[in-house]
């Protein structure tokens, strides 16, 4: 997605204009699919209202709260569960070029496996937005199967704003895929997008 990564500096001094925070939230697992292939990590994402998969968080008001604060509120709505979010969780800040000025900062936390859990069966029992303007949350396949389900299959979806951006530098910087298999898998996903679009209709 267009537009430029901005400092923490620079997007606290622009308050006229409209932010959101947004955060991956991951856990290391010992869990199997199928009982054999390793999922290592799991990383949680979600589908929105509109169709498109993206992180919970939202927009946020720095010039009333703290980043990290809305981002907790959101993620009490969205999620049903308290999560701490602080500075040390902060990554980046993005510009972004449409809609025009709106700042996108990401988050990402490691979570333990058993609070990871509970924050899935929240996201369900729990939060306000179940249903609406989330329509589920969803773990992401970090594997590549040999017919090339898993990683490279979620990468063809289509992703909100600059998400499949900041979900693939998560990845890579956090070490949950090596770079060869990211690779790989984005190049798939590239091939298979173009798969989806030239089915014929039925
Ligand atoms: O996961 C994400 N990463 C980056 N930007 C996002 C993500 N999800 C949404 N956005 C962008 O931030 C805006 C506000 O986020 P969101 O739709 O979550 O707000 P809300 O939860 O307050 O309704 C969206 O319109 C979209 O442009
Ligand atoms: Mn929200
Ligand atoms: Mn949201
Ligand atoms: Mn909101």
């Amino acid at each position: 997605m267009a537009g430029r990564d901005i400092s923490r500096e620079e997007a606290l001094s622009r308050l006229d204009q409209k932010h959101a925070c947004h955060i991956l939230l991951y856990a290391d697992s010992k869990a199997k699919l199928f009982g054999k292939i390793p999922i290592k990590h799991i990383v949680l994402m979600q589908m929105r209202f509109d169709g498109l998969l993206g992180f919970p968080g939202g927009l946020v008001k720095p010039s009333e709260e703290s980043l990290e604060a809305g981002l907790s509120r959101e993620l009490q709505e969205e999620l049903g569960a308290a999560v701490s979010v602080s500075v040390n969780d902060y990554v980046s800040s993005h510009l972004a070029q449409s809609p025009p000025h709106l700042i996108l900062h990401f988050y990402s936390k490691k979570i333990t496996e058993s609070v990871l859990l509970e924050i899935e069966r929240a996201a369900v029992s729990n939060a306000v937005d179940h249903g609406f303007e989330v329509l589920g949350l969803t773990r992401v396949p970090l594997y590549t199967l040999r017919n090339g389900g898993g990683l490279p299959w979620f990468l063809s979806h289509s992703f909100i704003s600059n998400s499949r951006a900041q979900l693939l530098e998560a990845l890579r910087r956090l070490e949950l895929v090596s770079p060869q298999n990211l690779e790989e898998a984005v190049k798939k996903a590239e091939e298979m997008r173009h798969i989806v679009k030239s089915d014929p209709p039925h």
